[in-house]
């Protein structure tokens, strides 16, 4: 069965009737992607930003999208989210949460559908947070406006404070009764991490939140999202260029470069045997595992301008040693390397 594409421009959605030829699939996955394509339209022009994005994370699993500034992770994890300014126009074969359309969804649903089945950690958590509520109030109105069932606030407030027991959290009370501006940066994504889980999401979207934070509280907020999601079984979407966080916390990773999906796998094996020659080119410049600098390969090149009407097929293309003709007009085939572990490329690295 052919699957009808969905589309919507800037808020107003389109419903479209989607059916998909692969059922299985879809019961697996709490998201699915199947080529998601985004452009915003600006002054200066169309910019590209997405092309044909496919993706999917499964329950209790956390899948890592990882890229260069600006190969287009946040405005997938936007898009997921419906958080798209007007000047965006999306289309997809399919995008879906648990079976249900995404992009078809009204605004009475949307509403319910942010925060309630899915919730986005961003990396700035103090600036996310409301500087002038106490960041008690804060999560005890997020949980009285997205509840399933009619909560009042002291039965949310019950609940808040349940939540950051369960997460280790110290002096949970004083806590709660602190100003954004009182807490550590750590502490800011700590109160986000509770804030996404309390209303007991299906997906839970992180974008880069641990950048902002020095590398001991990197680890610890990073341990700490982490096992939450394991132990409710929640499917986590981790955004981030570091290849080592990903590596170490992600089942799978997914490889993106100028809103192209060029590699997916599990996150051992794509690091580990890289087929893509963009992601060898990543991983070549990254610091871990190498003893001095001098092995570390700087990335050749940057990525294409989005704007451009004459963007090549594989917009890696211009940046690769393995170019050929082919791989500027005709669109990189999906290949299988080994189980689990895909590449769109005509010219692979297969061992
Ligand atoms: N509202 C917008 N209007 C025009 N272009 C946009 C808009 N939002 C994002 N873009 C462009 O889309 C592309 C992808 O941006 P995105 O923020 O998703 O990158 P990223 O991979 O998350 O990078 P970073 O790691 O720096 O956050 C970039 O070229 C960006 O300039």
């Amino acid at each position: 069965m052919a699957c009808a594409t969905s589309s919507i421009r800037g808020g107003a959605a389109k419903v479209v009737d989607c059916m998909s030829e692969d059922r299985d699939r879809i019961d697996k996955s709490v998201l699915d992607i199947q080529k998601l394509s985004l452009s915003f339209i600006t002054r200066a022009g169309r910019v590209h930003a997405l092309d044909k994005v496919s993706l999917q994370v499964k329950r209790g699993e956390c899948v890592a999208l990882i890229g260069e500034s600006g190969s287009g992770k946040s405005i997938t994890g936007m898009a997921v989210m419906r958080l798209l300014g007007t000047n965006a126009e999306i289309s997809a074969e399919h995008m879906s949460l648990a079976g249900q359309d995404i992009l078809g969804m009204p605004p009475s649903v949307l509403r319910h559908y942010r925060g309630r089945r899915v919730a986005m950690i961003f990396q700035n958590a103090k600036a996310a947070l409301n500087p002038i509520r106490r960041v008690g109030d804060t999560l005890v109105d997020i949980l009285v406006t997205h509840a399933p069932h009619r909560t009042t606030r002291a039965q949310a407030r019950k609940k808040v404070l349940e939540v950051m027991v369960q997460l280790g959290i110290a002096h949970a009370e004083e806590r709660m009764a602190a100003y954004p501006a009182e807490l550590s940066g750590g502490m800011c994504q700590r109160i986000m991490i509770v804030a996404a889980l309390v209303c007991e999401p299906e997906l839970i979207i992180a974008d880069e939140p641990t950048s902002a934070l020095d590398v001991t509280t990197q680890v610890k907020v990073m341990n700490l999202l982490i096992e939450a999601c394991r132990q409710r079984h929640l499917a986590c979407l981790f955004i981030t260029h570091d290849l080592a966080l990903a590596a170490e916390h992600c089942d799978r990773a997914v490889v993106m470069h100028a809103g192209q999906v060029l590699e997916v796998g599990s996150s051992e094996e794509v690091l580990s045997n890289p087929a893509h020659p963009y992601t060898r080119m990543l991983v070549a410049a990254m610091p871990s595992g190498k003893s001095s600098h001098h092995e570390l390969q700087p990335m050749r090149g940057g990525l294409p301008d989005l704007r451009r009407n004459d963007l090549p097929a594989c917009r890696f293309a211009e940046r690769c040693s393995r170019a050929e003709d082919i791989c500027l007009r005709v669109d990189a085939p999906r290949q299988t390397v080994a189980p689990f572990h895909h590449v769109s490329c005509h010219h692979p690295h297969v061992s």
